[in-house]
C-alpha cells in the first residue's frame, strides 16, 4: 500500500511538473508527451489518413505554429510559408543546427552532412558544394552524364516491353550519384548487391516510426529497445560498410599505383582523399577524416537517389492520370527542340508550361512527410509565438505545399496555377529553405528537367495494367512514394 502510494505520488508529481513545463511551448494536441502522441496524434492520423492530414487538423485548431511530442521531446512545426521564411531565412542564423533524435548518432557518431552541426558541418557542407560544382553539377558535364544515363536505360526499349518504371528511376538516380562519388555506375556485376541493399533499406524506411527514433538514450539501454533499434539500423550499417569498403579499396589502389589522382580529381572520393592529405601535409586541424568521408558519401548516396527517384515516379503517375497536361508539355518541348535533339537545360526560358508542370509535380508529390528538424540557438519570437532555445523546430514543408491560402484546390494537379500567379513558384519549397536547405537541389532540378522532359518529348507513355493511383502507397511513411507500376513506351517518330 505504501509502495503504491509512493508510486501514485510520483506519477502525479511528473504529470503536474510536465503540465507546468508544457505551458512554455506553443499549443498543440493534448500536451502530455507519450499520451499526446499515442492517442491524440494517432487518432488524428487515423481520422485523416495521414500525418499531413493530422497536422492540417491541428493547424485549424491551434494556428500555424504548434507543438507535437516526439516521445518526451517537444517539436515545433511551422505550417505557414511566410512564418517559415521569417524563421528559417530572416532569422535563419538562429536555426542552423539540426535537432536530432537520440538514435541518429548510433550510425553517425556526429559525422556526415545531414545531421552534423557547428564548424564541422560548415566545413563539410562548403567543401561538398564546392566539389560538386567542380565535378560539373550545374554545368554541361553533369547534363551530359544525366542524358547518357537516360539514353542507356530507354534507348533500346521496345514498344511491347513492360517497364517497371519505379525501379528504372531508382537505378538511374543511383547511377548518377554513384558516378559523382566513385566514377562508376551499377552494372551486371554489382546490380544484385545494389538491389538487395536498397530493398532492405526501403523496408526500414517504409516502416520507420519517428517515435521509435525518439526513445530517450537511457531507455535505449533496455534490451527490448536495444534489439529493436539494432534491427532498425542494420541495413543502414550494411550500406555504410558497402560504401566504406569501396573507399578503402580506392585508398589501396592509390597506394599501389593502380589508381592515379590527377591535378583535377575525377570524383568526390578522390577530391576528399586529396583534402585529407592536404590538411595532413600542412598540419592543419580539420574535420576531414576517413570516418567523415564515409558518412558524407553515405548522405549523398542516400539523399541523392530516393528523393529524386520518387519524384520522377510521381511525374509519370500524374502524366498517366492527366493526358491533357502531357500533350501540352510535349507540344511545347517539341516546338523548342524540333523533336530531333535532346532537351537541354539551356531551353528552360522557352519552356514555361513544362517548368510550371515540374513545380506542380514537386508540390503535389510532396515527398517529405515530416521535414528534418533544426534546433533554436536562442529564444526567438515567430508569429507571436515564443520558440525557446534548444527546441526542435521545422518548416513543415508538406503542409506548406498543400496550404489552401496559397494553392487553391491543393489536392488537384494543375500546372496552370503557376502561370496565373508568379509568386507561387517561390512559395513552392520542396527542398526546404534557409541555411540547411537541400544541398543537392541543383542536381535534383537538372535530373527532373532532363529526364522527365526527354521522356515526354520522345515517347508516348501508357500504363500496362491500370493507371496508378494519385494517392501515395503509404501516407504515413517517411517518404511519400507512389505505388509501383509498369509502363510501355512508344517512340514518337
Ligand atoms: C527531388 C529531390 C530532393 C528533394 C525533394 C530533397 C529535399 C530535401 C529536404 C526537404 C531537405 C531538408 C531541408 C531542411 O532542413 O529544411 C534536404 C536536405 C539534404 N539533401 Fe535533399 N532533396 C532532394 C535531392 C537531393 C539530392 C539529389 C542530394 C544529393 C546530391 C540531396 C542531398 C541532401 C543533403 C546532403 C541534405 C542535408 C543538408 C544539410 O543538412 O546541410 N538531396 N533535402
Amino acid at each position: 500500500m505504501i509502495l503504491f502510494s509512493i508510486f501514485l505520488c510520483l506519477i502525479i508529481y511528473f504529470i503536474i511538473k510536465h503540465i507546468l513545463e508544457v505551458r512554455k511551448y506553443p499549443p498543440g494536441p493534448i500536451s502530455i508527451p507519450v499520451l499526446g502522441n499515442l492517442f491524440q496524434l494517432a487518432y488524428y492520423i487515423k481520422k485523416t489518413g495521414s500525418p499531413l492530414g493530422a497536422f492540417k487538423l491541428i493547424k485549424e485548431q491551434h494556428g500555424p505554429i504548434f507543438t507535437i511530442w516526439l516521445g518526451p521531446y517537444p517539436a515545433i512545426l511551422i505550417c505557414d510559408y511566410e512564418l517559415a521564411v521569417e524563421a528559417m531565412v530572416k532569422k535563419g542564423a538562429n536555426f542552423v543546427d539540426r535537432w536530432n533524435p537520440p538514435n541518429v548518432d548510433v550510425l553517425r557518431k556526429g559525422h556526415g552532412l545531414m545531421f552534423s552541426n557547428g564548424d564541422y558541418w560548415v566545413e563539410q557542407r562548403r567543401f561538398t558544394l564546392h566539389t560538386l560544382r567542380n565535378l560539373g553539377v550545374s554545368r554541361n558535364i553533369m547534363e551530359r552524364r544525366i542524358l547518357d544515363e537516360f539514353h542507356m536505360r530507354f534507348e533500346n526499349v521496345k514498344s511491347d516491353d513492360a517497364i517497371f518504371i519505379n525501379e528504372v528511376f531508382e537505378l538511374i538516380t543511383a547511377n548518377i550519384i554513384n558516378r559523382i562519388l566513385f566514377s562508376y555506375g551499377f552494372d551486371e556485376k554489382n546490380l544484385d548487391k545494389f538491389y538487395s541493399l536498397k530493398k532492405r533499406m526501403d523496408y526500414q524506411l517504409d516502416n520507420a516510426n519517428l517515435l521509435e527514433a525518439c526513445v530517450p538514450e537511457f531507455a535505449q539501454k533496455f534490451s527490448y529497445f536495444k534489439k529493436r533499434s539494432e534491427k532498425m539500423m542494420e541495413p543502414f550499417f550494411d550500406v555504410k560498410n558497402f560504401l566504406q569498403d569501396q573507399i578503402v579499396e580506392r585508398m589501396e589502389e592509390i597506394k599501389n599505383g593502380t589508381h592515379e589522382v590527377g591535378e583535377e580529381p575525377s570524383d568526390f572520393v578522390d577530391a576528399y582523399l586529396m583534402e585529407i592529405q592536404k590538411m595532413k601535409d600542412n598540419h592543419i586541424e580539420s574535420s576531414f577524416s576517413l570516418e567523415a568521408l564515409v558518412m558524407a558519401v553515405f548522405d549523398l548516396y542516400f539523399a541523392g537517389q530516393e528523393t529524386t527517384a520518387a519524384t520522377l515516379a510521381w511525374a509519370v503517375c500524374y502524366f498517366l492520370n492527366h493526358p491533357d497536361v502531357v500533350e501540352r508539355v510535349r507540344n511545347e518541348l517539341r516546338d523548342v527542340t524540333g523533336g530531333n535533339r535532346d532537351l537541354s537545360q539551356n531551353d528552360k526560358l522557352k519552356t514555361p508550361y513544362f517548368n510550371a508542370t515540374i513545380h506542380e509535380i514537386q508540390r503535389l508529390a510532396n515527398i517529405v512527410t515530416i521535414n528534418l528538424f533544426r534546433r533554436a540557438a536562442e529564444d526567438v519570437e515567430i508569429g507571436g509565438v515564443t520558440i525557446r532555445k534548444g527546441q526542435a523546430v521545422t518548416a513543415q514543408i508538406g503542409n506548406i505545399l498543400s496550404d489552401e491560402r496559397y494553392f487553391a484546390d491543393p489536392d488537384k494537379f494543375n500546372p496552370d496555377r503557376y502561370l496565373s500567379d508568379e509568386k507561387l513558384e517561390n512559395q513552392t519549397i520542396p527542398f526546404g529553405i534557409g541555411k540547411r536547405a537541400c544541398l543537392g537541389e541543383s542536381l535534383a532540378k537538372a535530373e527532373l528537367y532532363l529526364i522527365i522532359g526527354n521522356l515526354v518529348q520522345r515517347y508516348k507513355i501508357e500504363a500496362v495494367d491500370k493507371t496508378p493511383s494519385e494517392n501515395p502507397l503509404n501516407a504515413s511513411s517517411a517518404a511519400r512514394k507512389p505505388e509501383k507500376f509498369y509502363i510501355r513506351l512508344n517512340e514518337i517518330k
